[in-house]
């Protein structure tokens, strides 16, 4: 670990954002996972308050606890292994999301600058499978913590964003189990166990360096934990970023563009960033682990308004995936055009 690491991976600081009145941060709604599961009506509310309005919730009560600090340790293990050893498991340039990703192979603004951020990307039917493998090899850190910790934390991630979408698919009115269809773990998908390291700035704190560029995410739920400041929203009617301070305890839910799109647009699939931490926080690396459900390969999204699909989820993931790398950065005009998100007004509000 580099000399400016506070030597704990996910432990977090104590200068949370909150300290610093001149930092804009926005609250999300609190909601509790037990509460959910025992059915209780004013949490599914809340619930559906912030998953209409915002598309971001906290989660407390999760249950995923031990499985996310093993899971940030299993990330510092492997980031740790030399860059030669971590480029034999390398994603890829063809919009396959799983395996390592270096720093500075996206494209993060529209005049081509690099990100400074590593992914290590462990595909949920690799888990799944193990020991066989269902997609790709990964590195030794990883084997040996498939079966303690991998594999817990993708099936307790999976179990949550299920739950998740059968409530919403019920608030929704839509025929029992009609979501769930679209998502089946068994049938292979782009779901994803993703753990993100980011380096210290090396030059003085700058809104303009980014860690993770304007986006929405391209999947139906993503389930994060991060332990410093640096994720940003830009909510509905606000004219600025806004920070989402990490909250102990408390994991970060968010919608994603296909839950936006099955759902006609009512559930909130809302643009988000991430720039270096706040103030004091800067000097440190920034971890997160999250785990993304995705709707499986064969699904046909559908044409819906202004939403240019129609495709299979597999092939829009991996355009998606594809229109973030700088290798295909072809001047400002199409890095807008190409960014991803498929819906024009929000590309147009934060100027990406
Ligand atoms: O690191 C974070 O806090 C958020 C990451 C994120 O938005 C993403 O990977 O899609
Ligand atoms: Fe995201």
């Amino acid at each position: 670990m580099s000399s400016r690491s506070n030597g704990r991976v996910g432990w977090y600081i104590n200068t949370p954002c909150g300290r610093h009145d001149d930092i804009p941060t926005h609250p999300l709604l609190v909601v509790d996972y037990q509460l959910i599961r025992a059915g209780d009506k004013d949490e599914i509310s809340k619930l559906w308050k912030a998953a209409t309005e915002l598309g971001f919730w906290y989660l407390k009560n999760h249950g995923v606890d031990r499985e996310v600090d093993e899971m940030f340790e299993l990330g510092a293990e492997t980031m740790r292994l030399p860059l030669e050893e971590k480029m034999k498991y390398e994603e890829g340039d063809d919009g396959f999301s799983f395996g390592y990703k270096p720093a500075g192979v996206n494209a993060v603004d529209d005049k081509g600058s690099t990100d400074a951020t590593e992914f290590l990307n462990v595909s949920k039917d690799d888990a799944l499978a193990w020991p066989k493998q269902a997609h790709r090899s990964y590195p030794s850190t990883v084997n040996a913590r498939m079966q303690s910790t991998v594999i817990p934390f993708v099936q307790k991630s999976l179990a949550i964003n299920h739950f998740f979408i059968d409530v919403l698919n019920n608030q929704l009115g839509l025929p029992e189990g009609a979501l769930a269809k679209l998502h089946r773990a068994e049938e292979h998908s782009g779901c994803v166990a993703r753990i993100i390291k980011a380096d210290p700035p090396l030059v003085p704190f700058s809104e303009e360096k980014i860690h993770l560029s304007a986006h929405t995410d391209f999947g139906s739920l993503s389930f994060l934990h991060n332990r410093l400041g640096g994720l940003q929203v830009l909510a509905p009617g606000a004219d600025r970023w806004q920070y989402v301070k990490p909250l102990p305890g408390h994991a970060i839910c968010n919608i994603g563009d296909s839950l936006n799109i099955f759902s006609g647009g009512i559930l909130r699939s809302n643009i988000h960033r991430v720039i270096p931490p706040p103030k004091d926080q800067a000097k440190f690396e920034r971890w997160s682990v999250i785990y993304f459900t995705r709707p499986h390969n064969s699904v046909e999204l559908p044409p819906a308004g202004k939403f240019d699909t129609g495709i299979t989820e597999e092939a829009w993931l991996e355009r998606r995936v594809r229109s973030t790398k700088l290798l295909y950065y072809k001047g400002a005009e199409s890095w807008i055009a190409y960014r991803g998100t498929e819906d024009p007004e929000l590309t147009a509000r934060v100027g990406m």
